[in-house]
């Protein structure tokens, strides 16, 4: 899978799913602290504007998704980072210099700040693990060392609340992420691992243009009423190329062939190798009464220059009538009428399937 494929599938939908979370506790808080009102004017208000800043992200990756999705993660992290820190800070801090006991004063933050990082390090990629670890930390430190130095106020229910939920809860997720990171890594390579066969089962392995079985996915791609017209080509003599060359040379010159092949047309086409020395192309919406002239261009590409140990090879070009593309098979037929057509009048040259209907074969060979 390439990194925008990732992005689609992964980053994306679990950016939003973080936003919608963090969006919907804020709404929760924002309503919560507004009708059971705290002593700390900040409440009333803080809630409320981690509502508005996710929202903006969250409008901001609607535009454009796939642009943006790192810079709404990053914004997503130094929001989280920057309004949970000072807040922590402020309620230890305080607590320590005696204005107010730490437990009952801090807001119940600590399990939104733990479930977001917690849901930050599985669902975002590994490279956003540090924004979480250190978004964890500040947060926790504080209120751990706090308690730890305060008996009078960890033995308390919330004490013990936070206690666990800063210590052996936090380690238990810290314990689980590698897990199913390593569960994600090996689904991302099966998922991999296929595609990579799958792509290896529609290509020919000699010359990397498609096979039967991969033109066939290639054309049901393609809507069924679009114009199209087939040719077929077969090149001339090559049981000869083999016998006197040997097998691998004659490999070399199928190679060199389907390589000629793919430089000559710049529309839309698929190409693939029909049989041994035979190869087909598909030319999308072709311009009627020039089929012919694209196939002198591909058989000019074939034998103008010689192949490598060999000399001039040249093949016989087929060509089927225009018609839509659901009906493949006839085109085919209609080519390969084409070549042999082409074959009995002499080789080396493009035919017409009209011409087979036209003209009587000379039966050269
Ligand atoms: N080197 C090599 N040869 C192949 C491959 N596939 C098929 N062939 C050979 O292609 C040759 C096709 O021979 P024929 O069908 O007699 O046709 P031709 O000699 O090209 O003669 P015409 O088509 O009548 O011009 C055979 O000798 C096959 O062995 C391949 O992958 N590599």
């Amino acid at each position: 899978m390439d990194d925008r494929n990732d992005q689609k599938n992964i980053l994306i939908p679990a950016t939003y799913r973080l936003l919608i979370v963090t969006l919907l506790s804020s709404i929760i808080y924002t309503v919560l602290f507004n009708v059971y009102s705290t002593p700390f004017t900040i409440h009333a208000f803080q809630p409320g504007i981690i509502f508005f800043l996710h929202f903006t992200l969250l409008i901001y990756l609607y535009k454009n998704p796939i642009r943006r999705v790192h810079r709404v993660i990053n914004a997503y992290g130094a929001v989280i980072l920057f309004t949970t820190v000072p807040n922590t800070l402020y309620f230890t801090i305080s607590a320590w210099q005696g204005d107010w006991r730490f437990v009952d004063t801090f807001p119940p933050f600590s399990g939104m700040i733990i479930l977001t990082t917690t849901l930050m390090m599985l669902m975002l990629p590994e490279k956003y693990n540090k924004l979480a670890v250190i978004t964890w930390i500040l947060n926790a430190f504080p209120v751990l060392l706090f308690l730890l130095t305060h008996q009078e106020e960890l033995q308390t229910p919330r004490g013990y609340d936070l206690l666990f939920l800063f210590g052996p809860a936090s380690l238990l997720i810290l314990l689980i992420v590698p897990y199913q990171r390593g569960i994600n890594s090996h689904m991302h390579k099966i998922v991999f691992d296929l595609q990579h066969s799958q792509q290896a089962a529609e290509r020919d392995f000699l010359t990397d243009v498609y096979n039967r079985r991969g033109l066939e996915g290639w054309l049901n791609n393609v809507n069924p009423s679009t114009k199209a017209c087939v040719l077929l080509m077969d090149i001339d003599h090559f049981k000869a190329v083999n016998d006197r060359f040997g097998h691998s040379i004659g490999d070399r010159v199928l190679i060199e062939f389907a390589s000629r092949l793919r430089t000559v047309y710049q529309g839309k086409y698929g190409l693939a190798r029909w049989g041994g020395e035979e190869f087909l192309i598909v030319i999308l919406n072709p311009k009627a009464n020039k089929t012919k002239v694209l196939a002198e261009l591909f058989r000019s590409a074939i034998n103008r220059l010689p192949y490598k140990d060999v000399g001039k090879v040249t093949a016989s070009i087929g060509v089927s009538s225009i018609n839509e593309i659901k009906h493949f098979s006839t085109m085919v037929e209609e080519a390969d009428k084409a070549v042999y057509f082409g074959k009995d009048n002499g080789r080396d040259q493009v035919a017409l399937y009209r011409d087979t209907l036209e003209k009587p074969q000379n039966n050269v060979d």
